[in-house]
C-alpha cells in the first residue's frame, strides 16, 4: 500500500523536523559504535607511530603501539580491528612465503593484541599483495595472475592467522573458489568458529591509492588488478559474486569501495538479507580529510554523514579509518 499523506496544509512534513526531539523520534537509521571496524597498519620495530602522508591522521604502528591502540579501541567499544601489514621490502618474494609465516608481523600482532585486548575481535587480510614482489594479490607466473595456485597459498595464510587467534578472516584477493577452500580448511583444522567476511564485491578502484602508500605497495605493483577485481560498471556481477561466496561458506560479505558503491550495498542487503559491510577506503578517507584540512567542509560532520549513509543503504557495519574519531563522538 502506498503511504497515505493528507493534502497540504493538513500534512506539513516540516512538523516532524521542527525540533531535535521530534527529529530523533522519527529518525529511520542511526550509526552506533557497534557498526564500526577499524583498519590499522602494523610495521616492524618498537615504539613507532609513523604518519602516513596520504592518509592524514593515520599512522603505521609497531606491535607495542598497535596493542595500545587496540586497547583504546576496545575501551571505546569498537567491536573489531582489521590488521594490515607494512612489509619490509626485503621480505617480499615471488613465492610470497612470508604470507604464511607463523611469525610474520600480522601473526605476531594478533597474538599480542589477543592477550592485551581480548574483547576486541581481530580481523585479518587474506591476499598475497603485502608479500608479493610484484604487488599482486595472486602469484604471477609467466605474466599471468594464477588463480588456483594462489588459492592454495591463501589456505596456508588463513590457517596461520587462525592459529595465531584471528576471529574474522577477510579474503580480499578476489580469486575464484577461495571461500570454499578456506572454509573447508578451517573446518578440517578445528577452526570452525572462525568467521569469514568475504570481500565479495571488490572493485578495481583508484580509491585505493593512499592505502598502497600506507602498506608500501605502490612502488611494487606492476600493471593493474583488473583481471581479478571487478569492473566499476557492473552491478549484476556483484550479486553473482555475493551469491557464490555465500554458497561457499562466507558468513558476512563486503562491498568495496564504499560511498561510490552505495547502490551495490543497497542491492546486496535487499536481495540477500545477510550481514553486509562496506569498506570506506583510503581514498574516501583522504578526500574528506583533505577537504577538512583546507576548511572546505566541516570534517566531523561530513565524516558522520558519510558513515550514516552506509546504514541508510542497508549495511550492518563499515570498515572505516574514522572508527575511533566516530566512536568518540558517538560515546559523547
Ligand atoms: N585489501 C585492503 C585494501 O585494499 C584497502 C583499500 C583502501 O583502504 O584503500
Amino acid at each position: 500500500m502506498p503511504p497515505v499523506q493528507a493534502p497540504f496544509p493538513h500534512a506539513r512534513p516540516r512538523r516532524l523536523r521542527a525540533s531535535p526531539a521530534r527529529r530523533a523520534l522519527v529518525r529511520e537509521n542511526t550509526l552506533t559504535v557497534d557498526d564500526l571496524i577499524w583498519p590499522v597498519f602494523v610495521r616492524a620495530g618498537e615504539g613507532i607511530e609513523e604518519p602516513i602522508a596520504s592518509m592524514p591522521g593515520m599512522v603505521r604502528r609497531s606491535i607495542d603501539k598497535l596493542t595500545d591502540a587496540a586497547r583504546e579501541a576496545e575501551a571505546l567499544g569498537i567491536p573489531a580491528i582489521c590488521i594490515f601489514p607494512y612489509t619490509d621490502p626485503s621480505l617480499k618474494t615471488a613465492d610470497c612465503a612470508e604470507a604464511w609465516n607463523p611469525e610474520n608481523l600480522t601473526n605476531r600482532a594478533i597474538r599480542t593484541i589477543k592477550q592485551a585486548a581480548p574483547n576486541i575481535a581481530i580481523m585479518t587480510d587474506v591476499a598475497l599483495d603485502p608479500y608479493n614482489i610484484n604487488g599482486h594479490d595472486g602469484f604471477v607466473i609467466d605474466g599471468e595472475i594464477r588463480n588456483d595456485e594462489t588459492v592454495e597459498a591463501l589456505v596456508k595464510m588463513t590457517l596461520a592467522q587462525a592459529e595465531a587467534g584471528a576471529d574474522i578472516i577477510g579474503p580480499s584477493d578476489m580469486m575464484d573458489g577461495r571461500i570454499g577452500a578456506l572454509r573447508q580448511a578451517l573446518e578440517s583444522s578445528g577452526y570452525q568458529n572462525v568467521t569469514i567476511m568475504s570481500y565479495s564485491a571488490k572493485y578495481a578502484s583508484a580509491y585505493y591509492g593512499p592505502f598502497r602508500d600506507a602498506v608500501g605497495a605502490s612502488g611494487a605493483l606492476k600493471g593493474d588488478k583488473k583481471t581479478y577485481q571487478m569492473d566499476p560498471g557492473n552491478s549484476d556481477e556483484a550479486m553473482r559474486m555475493i551469491a557464490r561466496d555465500l554458497s561457499e561458506g562466507a558468513d558476512m560479505v563486503m562491498v568495496k569501495p564504499g560511498q561510490p558503491y552505495l547502490d551495490i550495498c543497497h542491492r546486496v542487503k535487499t536481495e540477500f538479507q545477510v550481514p553486509t559491510f562496506a569498506y570506506q577506503v583510503s581514498g574516501e578517507y583522504a578526500m574528506i580529510q583533505a577537504a577538512a584540512q583546507n576548511g572546505w567542509v566541516d570534517g566531523e560532520t561530513v565524516m558522520m554523514e558519510s558513515l550514516l549513509a552506509f546504514k541508510r543503504a542497508g549495511c550492518d557495519g563499515v570498515l572505516t579509518y574514522f572508527a575511533p574519531a566516530a566512536a568518540r563522538i558517538l560515546n559523547g
